[in-house]
């Protein structure tokens, strides 16, 4: 049945595209255009969905490179989502469509673009209007404002969007920004910049929040509560993470097309409490040992752009370490979902949607998948959680799959966007070729948790302990886990003689010098043979001064313009008619 809106907008007409003729129809959902003078069996349908409109504009409008419109009486010109179906990347390249009509009189073509504007403002409520933009001129390969301009600029002025632009002059200018100026007026904040910009934002966006709801965030107890504003990412970084696996494509264009048309992907983060009054907020990865160590030698390097990471990659695998530490975790709900259930958080994902039943119908959770006597904080629930401590190659917690051009499937393919869960990567210590067999399954489509040496848990919260409360005097194999499949072959890597000193360097997070003068307590592994007793935390990118720590996940405590990776191989079936599809056409 029809509602009365799709009635009162439905349109139909008989317009020109070129020198052919077609039966152009808007109903309240979708603008479909028709050759209308072809057999049945020849007919093709071009169908929009209004939410993926752009913009229409009068006359015959060019945008890109350059905006020019020809002004004709009887011309309007609909800008809308195209997609691509890219073969290098796991979701869909989305393109600016342009197709330009001629109407039989001026009179009709207003009515087209009145009619088409009026659906665009029912259909998206949350298109914005106001952003604010941040651009990081030194991320990645130092393109961000060239990128912001010649690609994503000429989007948002084509979608009426008026923007605030900054481009920073050091770390830190847009979190402090977002903490203390007024944003009175934004609907959203975007980053030009890789996953260390969106980090800021974030850190930002969720401290703001919690200020203005007269929240302590500090205290892991807390039920944060969900920013207002959305946040939007322009690829222009190394790693990219966040926008690889909330989007499926690193592309700016992409990118700024969610943006307009106002997509909304909710994502569970994840606060790190990582000592009294420290908090940051993470999406992608809060790793110790191998990524924490990557990521403290890669400091060193950054004049080499994105391939510091490969380098550092290589140069920390060599020194093959392994940390003793004490790991806790509590479990998420087995019957939701699990780390190893072979399917994938898609555009439209049941498992994320139930997550939004349980957090915003429930009223006993206040807006948090902990109720107040299952919170892993409260009272009563220690036994709840489970713990294991040994020596690692690596421990990681991600809120997402954390997929990235180096890994196209994640750090945990299976993890979901916005279930309120995280999930806990546990390699336990092994030799040299079993954790480059791991790594190397992360580049492949090969189960990297299908290894001896490796667990995987689905979790709400995480705790990290030195051994032996930090005391690495000893170590003792009879410390490992009940998980078989380390062997120990390495354990005299991890000796402690000698290495006092970097493990007061890690607890304080000073970085000191080495009995050997190396700047660093990271590379030590290979200049004086006795590395180092304790690792860094790498927290999306920051490294992190303790190494302990305490990690709850949020369920959804922020939006992106974004609406997760769309499948490819679903839109084959449906590029005709979309009308049925509520999955990639909505
Ligand atoms: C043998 C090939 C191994 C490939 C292993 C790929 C695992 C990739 C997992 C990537 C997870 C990414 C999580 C995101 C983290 C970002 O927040 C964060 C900040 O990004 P930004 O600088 O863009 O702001 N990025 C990072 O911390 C970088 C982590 C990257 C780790 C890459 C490791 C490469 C390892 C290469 C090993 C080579 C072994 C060679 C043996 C001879
Ligand atoms: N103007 C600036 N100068 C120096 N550092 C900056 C500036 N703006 C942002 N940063 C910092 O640079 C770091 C890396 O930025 P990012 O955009 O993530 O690039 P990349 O992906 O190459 O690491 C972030 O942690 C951010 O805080
Ligand atoms: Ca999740």
């Amino acid at each position: 049945m029809k509602t009365q809106m799709e009635t009162d907008l439905r349109l139909e007409s008989s317009l020109w595209v070129g020198n052919k003729r077609y039966l152009a129809v808007l109903t309240g959902w979708h603008l479909k255009w028709t050759e209308a003078d072809k057999k049945n069996r020849d007919k093709k349908t071009v169908s929009v969905p209004v939410a993926e409109v752009v913009g229409v504009e009068e006359g015959r409008v060019e945008v890109l490179p350059h905006k020019s419109v020809e002004d004709t009486d009887r011309d309007f010109t609909v800008f809308y989502v195209k997609r691509s179906n890219s073969r290098t990347s796991s979701g869909l390249l989305w393109r600016l469509g342009r197709t330009q009509f001629t109407c039989p009189s001026r009179v009709l073509r207003d009515q087209w673009t009145k009619h088409l504007r009026t659906a665009l403002k029912t259909h998206s409520p949350l298109r914005p209007h106001r952003l604010l933009v941040f651009i990081n001129p030194f991320g990645g390969k130092k393109k961000g404002r060239q990128i912001y301009h010649s690609l994503v600029a000429p989007v948002f002025e084509l979608a009426g969007i008026s923007s605030h632009v900054l481009v920073t002059e050091r770390a830190n200018q847009a979190r402090d920004h977002l903490l203390k100026k007024d944003l009175t007026g934004f609907d959203g904040v975007v980053c030009v910049g890789g996953d260390g910009m969106f980090s800021e934002v974030l850190q930002g966006v969720i401290g703001r929040t919690q200020q203005e709801a007269g929240l302590c965030e500090n205290d892991p107890a807390v039920a944060l509560q969900p920013c207002p504003l959305h946040i939007g990412i322009i690829p222009a970084g190394s790693t990219d993470c966040v926008c690889y696996a909330t989007v499926g494509v690193i592309d700016p264009v992409t990118s700024a097309l969610h943006v307009v048309i106002g997509d909304s992907q909710p994502l569970d983060v994840c606060s790190v409490h990582h000592g009294p009054g420290q908090v940051r907020y993470s999406v992608s990865l809060v790793g110790y040992g191998f990524y924490g160590d990557v990521l403290a030698e890669s400091e060193k390097h950054r004049w080499m752009g994105p391939f510091r990471y490969d380098y550092s990659g290589a140069v920390v695998f060599l020194s093959n370490r392994s940390y003793r530490g004490t790991v806790q975790y509590l479990p998420a709900d087995p019957l939701m979902s699990s780390p190893r259930d072979k399917t994938r958080c898609l555009s439209g994902c049941g498992v994320c949607a139930k997550s939004t039943e349980r957090l915003f119908t429930n009223s006993s959770d206040s807006g948090s998948l902990y109720s107040s006597n299952s919170g892993p904080f409260s009272n009563g629930s220690e036994d709840e959680w489970v713990s294991v401590d040994g020596r690692f190659k690596s421990v990681s917690l991600t809120c997402m799959s954390s997929s990235c051009a180096k890994s196209p499937l994640g750090l945990s393919p299976s993890a979901h966007l916005a279930d309120g869960t995280g999930d806990l990567i546990l390699v336990w210590d092994t030799n040299p070729l079993g954790f480059l067999a791991f790594l190397y399954r992360h580049t492949t489509d090969q189960d990297q948790f299908d290894l001896p040496f490796v667990e995987v848990h689905r979790v709400k919260a995480v705790r990290f302990a030195l051994a032996g409360g930090g005391e690495e005097a000893e170590d003792s194999e009879g410390l490992r886990g009940a998980v078989d499949g380390g062997d120990g072959a390495y354990v005299e890597n991890g000796s402690i003689a000698g290495s006092q000193q970097h493990l007061a360097a890690g607890a304080n997070g000073q970085t000191m010098t080495c009995e050997d003068k190396t700047t660093s307590p990271f590379t030590c592994g290979l200049c004086c043979r006795k590395a180092p007793a304790v690792s860094v935390w790498n927290c999306d990118g920051e490294i992190l001064p303790s190494p302990e720590i305490c990690c709850r996940i949020h369920g959804q405590l922020v939006r992106l313009y974004a609406r997760g990776i769309e499948d490819g191989t679903f839109l084959e079936d449906c590029t005709e008619e979309r009308e049925e599809c509520n999955r990639t056409c909505r």
